[in-house]
């Protein structure tokens, strides 16, 4: 796609290390795929142990792939023209205790080779952006965790990068903080900015991301806008509250969805969709019944109710549901997968201490 920002192709990430003499292979990404686009607030959303830290040092060159390759704006993750182009916030930042917001900004604008009138204006812009304006001669010492991170953002955007990868931002910040974070990634994106984001918060991602990947041991278990992700692989809660005559017994509604076609009738192919019959329930009053139905799609639906017509049932209310981004990520991450390999014992038998050989370090 040619405005991928962030092009991920069958990545693979195996971690190998020693512990008491034997081998361990842990598979921390096992053939990911992923596109952002310009533009986009991309949100990685998974469990502890996804694989998501792993992608973004990948992304930044921190760690080695195993296998497969990523490119940011079209360069080899890595390079000094991909990083360059790129702002990080790590998921714990540390800002020495003895600077202010300012003098932070102006170390973080030196380390990026920037002088001092280029600094002083930047600071000024950026501080009015993630609303440290007033604050920005106290000590850190003295802000909030939201302040900190807010600051955290800004130097990430001191180089005015086109792209921000954001490792999990508002983890440990409580609702205000997040929000104030939140905010600032809207207009971060409102001005134009890809964002990356890593995040194992739910609601997180559902408020601030356009499109989601979520990932389970080391693979994506599904990608795309939060509203399609919740629709696929699962039939769509539908509520529907029928009214039926004295003749009319329960039994004939469950066969009316029970005998949901399996052909489409257009074209005598058969039908892509499914409906299950969640329950029925015969309170509401004597000549009302209501039901939950799993509909896979609009023409299931469509369906459902052309032969609820044709058995003389009258559609009083229909209310198609969204399964939530929750109930599609609980589902996605109980997948069973085996994440890592059978340790192998080594001949030396030598006892060493747990020790990475492949993490470049940064
Ligand atoms: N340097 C390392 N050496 C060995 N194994 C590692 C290393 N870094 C990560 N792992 C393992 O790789 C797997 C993926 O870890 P990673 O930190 O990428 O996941 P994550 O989704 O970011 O999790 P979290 O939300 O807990 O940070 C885990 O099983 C982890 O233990």
């Amino acid at each position: 796609m040619p405005n991928a920002i962030v092009d991920v192709r069958d990545l693979r990430k195996v971690y190998r290390s020693w512990s008491w003499g034997r081998r361990r292979e842990v598979h921390a990404l096992r053939g990911v795929s992923l596109q952002a686009h310009a533009g986009e607030v991309f949100g990685l959303l998974g469990p502890n142990g996804a694989g998501k830290t792993t992608l973004i040092k990948t992304l930044l060159g921190v760690v080695r792939p195993s296998g497969g390759g990523a490119s940011l704006f079209g360069l080899p993750a890595g390079s000094t023209q991909a990083r360059q182009k790129v702002g990080y916030l790590p998921e714990s930042l540390r800002v020495d205790r003895h600077h202010t917001a300012r003098s932070a900004l102006r170390y973080y604008g030196r380390m990026s080779r920037m002088g001092p009138s280029e600094i002083n204006r930047r600071s000024d812009e950026l501080l009015e952006l993630v609303g440290l304006r007033g604050r920005d001669k106290e000590s850190v010492r003295r802000f909030s965790k939201g302040m900190y991170q807010r600051l955290g953002l800004a130097q990430a955007l001191m180089h005015d990068p086109s792209l921000l990868v954001l490792d999990e931002p508002t983890d440990g910040l409580d609702p205000v903080g997040r929000n104030e974070v939140r905010n600032v990634i809207q207009r971060l994106s409102d001005s134009g900015k890809t964002i990356f984001l890593n995040s194992h918060i739910l609601q997180e991602v559902e408020l601030v991301c356009t499109r989601v990947a979520i990932m389970a041991l080391g693979e994506i278990k599904a990608i795309g806008p939060i509203a399609e992700l919740a629709k696929s692989g699962q039939a769509s809660p539908v509520f529907l509250r029928i009214a039926h005559s004295e003749t009319q017994s329960i039994e004939s509604v469950r066969s009316v969805v029970a005998n949901h076609p399996v052909v489409d009738p257009a074209t005598s192919d058969p039908a892509d969709e499914s409906v299950e019959l969640v329950s029925v329930d015969q309170r509401p009053s004597a000549n009302e019944w209501t039901m939950n139905v799993g509909l896979s799609d609009q023409a299931a639906t469509d369906r459902l109710v052309d032969r609820l017509r044709a058995a003389n049932f009258s559609i009083l209310h229909l209310e198609t549901k969204q399964a939530s981004l929750e109930e599609t990520f609980m589902r996605l991450v109980n997948q069973p997968s085996a994440v890592e390999a059978e340790p192998i014992a080594t001949s030396s038998g030598h006892a060493t201490d747990s020790q990475v050989t492949d993490e470049i370090s940064a």
